[in-house]
């Protein structure tokens, strides 16, 4: 098989890193293996220790004491410095043939949608490295069930979507902040929305002169297939599950498997400790 990556993508401060940790503690819970790369060089430490890590090559806060640069400014230099110095990844994951990688990437909405340096790096591990690859993309739902916030969302992930060129799954995070708020028939209406519906409410908070926008914007990301989301709560294995069997489709990982030989399994029983 080839190399599956994940990566992980969505606005500062949605859950990335907990999907990440989530995903792969899921992952290990049904005997697979898998890796978490960060490529956040602002990350806290998480429980999960990082297989690959960019703050090994370059930290934002070495970025921001040393070129006087503001958190957003040494974002962009670290990944401006990242791809400059690709075979340090190569060289790094260079070990993970055959291997499922989670990318926890930074939460620095402009390195989606104003400058093309993750769309780079996409093309590196996919054109270079081998990479079958899924992006998800997450969105929080408390931010996504007001409207006009959530027609904000679903461009900020269109946008993405076309940047990157990959397969892509939409994520809403936090579910279990909503469920007490919104009855469950509801819940639906956020995961499947219907686009109509969606500028008619939008509609009725905004003005007139932006009605026919919220229109042509329902509309248009009905045409791109955006708006479905998969529901994430992080603490609940199933919804982990859920989401993982839908990276698996896309990233073909099933298909993927060598077939065991018969000799491999009796040596994998021989090896079991009963
Ligand atoms: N209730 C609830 N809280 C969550 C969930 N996922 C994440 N959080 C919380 O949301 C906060 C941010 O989570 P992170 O995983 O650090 O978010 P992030 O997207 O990695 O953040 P940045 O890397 O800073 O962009 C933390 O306090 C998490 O505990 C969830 O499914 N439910
Ligand atoms: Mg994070």
């Amino acid at each position: 098989m080839s190399r599956v990556g994940v990566l992980v993508l969505g606005p500062a401060g949605v859950g990335k890193s907990t999907f990440c940790s989530a995903l792969i503690s899921h992952i290990q819970s049904i005997g697979r293996r898998a890796h978490i790369v960060n490529l956040d060089p602002a990350a806290e430490p998480s429980e999960y220790e990082f297989s690959v890590d960019i703050r090994d090559l370059i930290s934002l806060k070495d970025v921001m004491e040393e070129m006087e640069y503001g958190p957003n400014g040494g974002l962009v230099y670290c990944f401006e410095f990242l791809l400059n110095n690709l075979d340090w990844l190569d060289e790094e994951i260079g070990d993970y043939e055959e291997e499922y990688l989670i990318f926890d990437c930074p939460g620095q909405i402009e390195l989606y949608t104003h400058i093309p340096v993750l769309p780079a790096l996409v093309k590196h591990l996919r054109n270079t490295l081998n990479f079958s690859l899924c992006a998800t993309y997450l969105l929080e739902a408390p931010f996504v069930i007001d409207r006009p916030k959530f027609f904000s969302g679903v461009l900020s992930a269109m946008s993405a979507m076309i940047l990157l060129e990959t397969p892509h799954i939409n994520i809403l995070s936090k579910m279990d902040t909503i469920t007490d708020e919104v009855p469950k028939r509801e819940l639906k209406r956020y995961l499947n929305p219907d686009p109509l519906l969606m500028a008619h409410e939008a509609n009725e908070r905004t003005n007139p002169k932006f009605h026919e926008l919220n229109k042509s914007i329902a509309m248009l990301t009905d045409d791109f297939g955006m708006v479905q989301f998969l529901p994430l709560e992080a603490k609940n294995p199933d919804s982990v599950a859920t989401i993982l069997s839908y990276i698996d489709d896309v990233t073909q990982w099933a298909e993927a498997q060598e077939p065991k030989e018969p000799k491999d399994e009796l040596e994998e029983l021989d090896a079991a400790d009963f």
